[in-house]
């Protein structure tokens, strides 16, 4: 099913609708290639034009200060945050207890800077339909503030130098995993986000696998079940979470020709369903991780607080799925950010029991 099916919704009130951008998207432009680095022109649905005004970052300090900012904003740094907390839960988890902190931040640096990477390499790939959402359209790219170019080589080099540090610090399995990590997300994720949504399911492995990298650079292995459970409560916690965004940008996500869970069916009860089976499977990852050893009345302790810990989240999938509208769905995706951190620090602090 195409996602135009979504834009012949009429209770989402843009029955019938046409992309309004710009004639340079789609004639002098082929989506992803993007010729010259010129800025879009975003013409959002309501009709406002968003023309973002080049910087010449030559001029003086401040627009240095823009110059990093952009590089920054460029590698998605929320993201890259939260995939850093999950690291040092994970680098705990395989250590079984605290770990030195001097390796932990050579870990933290070469994982920010393969995420970034990835991030960056993701944002020239959707430079030009991000120029079609009013959530990317201010991207420093979209809005030509930085070139393809410098993009280009800022995303190499801090791939490269990050994957190098994973390999020389922590030895081939987390290279590998953040490696194949930046792969799966860049070359197979992103351009599976206009075929199918599908896409979910790839950007959930993709997003999981970083899991591995904190876990096989203290001591796991990829042949230990932990690992697998730690990647599994990664994977499943992104369907309430992405489920939760794919609802509330639906209309931007179907208008720029992106084909998500609520495009394809935009009722959003698939969305629904797929926030409430992903938070119980959180929690049914999550219950195994909490029996690292014999000792009982600590592990039904953890279980306990895992499932305290996850059920927020797994409410506000319920309510999400019996009414769908963008206040539930704000709710879950809240929930999904605190759940996340909330769930790993009870499986790490079972560690020091
Ligand atoms: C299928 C996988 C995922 C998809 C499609 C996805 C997509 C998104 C999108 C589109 C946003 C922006 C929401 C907005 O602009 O309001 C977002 C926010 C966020 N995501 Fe994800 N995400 C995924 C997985 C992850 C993973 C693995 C992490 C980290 C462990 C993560 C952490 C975050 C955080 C912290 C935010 C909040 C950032 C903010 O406040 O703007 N996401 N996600
Ligand atoms: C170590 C390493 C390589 C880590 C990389 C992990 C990583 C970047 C995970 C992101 C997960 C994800 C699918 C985000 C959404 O991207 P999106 O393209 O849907 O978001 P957007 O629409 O905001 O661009």
């Amino acid at each position: 099913m195409s996602s135009n099916l979504f834009l012949a919704e009429p209770a989402l009130e843009v029955a019938g609708q046409k992309s309004k951008l710009g004639p340079s998207l789609g004639s002098e432009r082929t989506l992803g290639r993007l010729e010259a680095d010129e800025p879009c022109q975003a013409v959002y649905a309501s009709g406002t034009v968003a023309t973002p005004i080049p910087v010449d970052y030559s001029v003086d300090a401040t627009d240095e200060a823009k110059l990093i900012s952009d590089l920054i904003q460029l590698t998605k740094p929320r993201i890259v945050v939260m995939i850093l907390v999950t690291t040092v839960a994970t680098s705990m988890i395989a250590a079984g207890g605290w770990v030195s902190i001097g390796p932990l931040m050579l870990l933290l640096i070469a994982t920010a800077l393969v995420a970034g990477s990835a991030g960056g390499a993701n944002q020239i790939w959707e430079r030009v339909i991000d120029c079609r959402m009013a959530r990317t359209a201010t991207r420093p790219l979209p809005s030509s503030r930085l070139s393809t170019g410098l993009a280009t080589a800022f995303t190499a080099s801090i791939g490269t130098l990050g994957t190098a540090l994973l390999w020389m610090g922590f030895g081939f399995e987390p290279a590998a995993v953040g490696l194949a990590t930046w792969i799966l997300y860049v070359f197979a994720y992103t351009p599976m986000k206009t075929r199918t949504s599908w896409n979910t399911t790839m950007g959930a492995v993709a997003g999981a696998l970083p899991m591995l990298i904190g876990y096989t650079a203290f001591g796991g292995t990829l042949q230990d079940p932990t690992g697998w459970l730690l990647f599994g409560v990664l994977a499943a916690w992104q369907y309430p979470h992405f489920m939760a965004i794919a609802w509330l940008y639906r209309r931007q996500y179907a208008e720029a020709g992106f084909c998500m869970t609520t495009t394809v069916e935009p009722k959003g009860i698939s969305a629904g369903l797929q926030s409430v089976i992903g938070s119980l499977a959180v929690a049914l990852c999550s219950v195994p991780l909490c029996f690292p050893s014999q000792s009982l009345l600590p592990s039904v302790l953890a279980t306990l607080a895992v499932i305290a810990a996850t059920f927020p989240m797994f409410r506000a999938s319920v309510r999400f799925l019996i009414e769908r509208n963008d206040v539930t769905a704000r709710r879950l995706l809240r929930s999904s950010l605190l759940v996340l951190p909330a769930v790993l620090a009870v499986v790490t602090t079972r560690m020091f029991w």
